[in-house]
């Protein structure tokens, strides 16, 4: 029994034995884990204060040094009011009248000087502080706006980082005034601290005190931050909806569908989804934070007892009473003011450092906001220039949009001739869109090469490509500035020529957009804008077009759905210029990407796209004659477009594939169809080509 017994303990050892141990090693790397938490919070911080400092001196030096080191002084300097009144009170008491008037006079002096600066400083300071502020405004702007690429706005974590700081941005000039308060009252309390422990040095290990506070602080601060981060996503939600109500674009739907109050309530449980966390983090951490005051109140007001009990009752004047009397007030006011300074400061710093890490993020450049202003799509293209004219060539290329696993387009090989028109067409998430940011060089690609007369656009600095490029988005811009400029943006170089301007309006087809305005070229547009003219979505869309007409010789034109809001009119005048020899420069690769088959029919090339990959390409003939994907939404198209019940009367003569129940009428041409409809029996109206505007223009 007793041997089972001390073999079962013998067992138990050699199983506590690793335990323990593999405990130990868990607290050692929890300890190490810890160390470096905190010394990358302390890295983090000392970031932020030198990046503070340095943007306020930067931005206005003589400001910026008088409100860092001339304030706190003050601080230092208003102390010696207590020493004053020391002399003046021992001075009564001795019936030293010489000593009572240089108290007077010191106490006089500083208390003006202190008075009169402080308010200069602070003036000085507010003056800074909005500087500061328009500081970070601007580098902020730089940061999302200049990177060469738009990945960081596909990244849900650069995104919930932006959205905190988006929050928090009026803070950073306050984040200035909080560090200046702060370093103000830390002065007071030291100076006040030091005079005081040359009356009972005790009161030294008062600092020692302070520390459980700070930890406590330290904490409740991450806490709260965490909690805010993960609160980020629901935030956007929020924001989202806040915008669905209050922007006038979705005010239509709105009402028709009644959403204000599903609005209301999605936006409330947003709120509370983001704000509980924060809340309940901020409590928890008040917790920690009011048992540090607890035990550095009681050891201030211990320690003053003490130092008062020694004097009044000991060997000290009534002067060193006053004196001790009046520190004592000031080093709890400053303690106190610290308490709530502290608060705000260490929330500045957190928003400072949340701005460093977007700056830190691998999309921004580091550059503290000036990404961009010599941004590199890949390696440094120093001395590389791009051949004037060539074939665009894509080897490989895939990309794949972060945090999914699969590509939205590629593996992609595709040789896109000089001087050719090229239409893609392919279902909705097919991968058209990414395709266009692609060769846009919006995004990098995840991995192959595309090269434009031989050379690798990754090696270029992405902007000699993007002079190249002219483009009209999927979701183009409105841009509600005069209509001149609306236009001119296109060209920046142009912006200011209206010759230039009204070219690019007349080539695109946008010019009786114009002639309609109230004040032609100088209209204010959009309708938040005062006096703003509001346009239809088909007419900010040619003016859309004529933008991208600015560059008058691009390498290459990207067209994103460029008639989805377009008349039939309009789109067939957009196609005689861009597919019937009428667009850009002869060398130019103009890439449409278009739904309708009436817009992509005409193109050199078509390639369609399945799930992001090529599954056809060729021309409109050709690939007809296959019979394949493009042939089947060819034809499905044309059905579509049919409003009649449509019969297929004859065989196609030349033996193309004609889909089941479709006139073959519609296959040959079913553009036209589109374009003008039918009479209802399935036959198309008129005996216009399709490049015809309405009215045989
Ligand atoms: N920002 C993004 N983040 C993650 N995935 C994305 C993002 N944008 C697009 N995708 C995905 O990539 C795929 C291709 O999208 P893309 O916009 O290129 O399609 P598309 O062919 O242009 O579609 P559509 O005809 O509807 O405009 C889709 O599956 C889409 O969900």
């Amino acid at each position: 029994m007793r041997k089972n017994a001390r073999k079962r303990k013998n067992e138990q050892a050699v199983v506590r034995e690793p335990a323990g141990k593999a405990a130990k090693a868990a607290k050692n790397a929890k300890a190490a884990k810890a160390d470096r938490t905190v010394r990358a919070v302390v890295r983090e911080n000392l970031a932020a204060v030198r990046l503070l400092i340095g943007t306020a001196i930067r931005v206005d030096r003589r400001r910026g040094l008088l409100v860092l080191i001339v304030s706190p002084l003050l601080n230092v300097v208003a102390a010696l009011q207590a020493i004053g009144l020391q002399w003046m009170v021992d001075g009564a008491v001795d019936h030293d009248r010489a000593q009572t008037v240089r108290g007077a006079l010191l106490l006089l002096v500083v208390t003006v000087l202190v008075h009169q600066a402080t308010a200069v400083a602070t003036d000085v300071r507010l003056v800074l502080q909005h500087r500061v502020g328009l500081e970070f405004d601007r580098r902020l702007m730089n940061l999302c706006s200049k990177p060469p690429h738009i990945g960081h706005y596909q990244d849900p974590e650069f995104l919930d980082t932006a959205e905190v700081v988006r929050q928090r941005r009026g803070e950073f000039g306050g984040a200035l005034a909080a560090f200046v308060e702060n370093a103000n009252l830390l002065a007071r309390f030291v100076a006040a601290l030091v005079l005081l422990i040359t009356a009972s040095p005790l009161l030294a290990l008062l600092p020692l005190t302070v520390l459980p506070l700070a930890a406590a602080n330290r904490w409740q601060a991450r806490l709260v931050t965490a909690a805010e981060r993960a609160g980020a996503e629901a935030d956007r939600r929020r924001m989202a909806l806040f915008s669905l109500a209050t922007d006038p674009a979705p005010a239509r739907e709105v009402r028709l569908y009644r959403l204000a109050d599903e609005i209301a309530a999605r936006h409330r449980d947003a709120f509370a989804a983001a704000s509980g966390p924060r809340e309940a983090a901020r409590a928890k951490g008040a917790i920690a934070v009011a048992a540090g005051w607890l035990l550095f109140g009681s050891a201030l007001i211990g320690g003053l007892y003490v130092v008062s009990r020694s004097v009044i009752h000991g060997s000290g004047s009534a002067g060193q009473a006053v004196l001790v009397l009046l520190l004592s007030t000031r080093l709890v006011g400053a303690t106190t003011g610290l308490g709530w300074l502290l608060g705000w400061l260490r929330r500045s710093l957190d928003t400072v450092a949340l701005y460093l890490r977007l700056v830190d993020y691998p999309h921004s450049g580091g550059t503290h906001g000036n990404a961009g202003a010599d941004a590199r799509g890949g390696a440094d293209g120093a001395g590389t220039m791009l051949p004037p004219r060539g074939d665009l060539v894509l080897e490989g290329v895939s990309f794949t949009y972060p945090g999914r696993s699969a590509p939205a387009l590629g593996p992609v090989d595709l040789r896109l001739p000089r001087g050719a028109t090229v239409a893609v067409v392919g279902d909705n998430g097919a991968g058209k869109s990414t395709l266009v940011a692609l060769l846009a060089g919006l995004q990098p690609v995840s991995a192959g090469r595309i090269a434009f007369g031989g050379q690798d656009l990754s090696e270029l600095p992405a902007d000699q490509w993007r002079a190249r490029v002219t483009a009209c988005f999927q979701d183009f811009c409105r841009f509600e500035l005069l209509a001149r400029e609306a236009v001119g943006l296109g060209d920046l170089g142009a912006l200011d020529d209206p010759a230039a301007v009204r070219a690019a309006l007349e080539s695109a087809g946008a010019a009786e957009v114009v002639a309609g305005l109230s004040a032609g070229l100088d209209t204010q547009l959009g309708r938040t804008m005062p006096d703003g003219t509001d346009l239809s979505a088909g007419q900010w869309q040619k003016l859309a077009l004529a933008r991208a007409r600015m560059r008058t010789a691009p390498a290459l034109v990207l067209l994103d759905e460029p008639a989805a809001s377009l008349d039939p009119g309009s789109e067939a005048e957009l196609l005689r210029r861009y597919l019937r020899g009428n667009g850009p420069a002869s060398d130019t690769i103009t890439v449409i990407v278009s739904h309708r088959f009436s817009t992509v029919r005409d193109a050199d090339l078509i390639v369609v796209l399945d799930g992001g990959r090529i599954v056809e390409q060729g021309t409109h003939a050709e690939l007809f004659a296959q019979g394949g994907r493009y042939a089947d939404m060819y034809t499905l198209h044309a059905a579509a477009y049919s409003t009649g019940p449509v019969v297929r009367s004859a065989p196609a003569e030349d033996g193309r594939k004609v889909a089941p129940g479709v006139h073959t009428e519609l296959a040959v041409d079913p553009g036209e169809v589109a374009l003008h409809g039918t009479n209802g029996q399935g036959e198309p109206v008129g005996d216009r080509a399709v490049g015809q505007a309405p009215g045989g223009q």
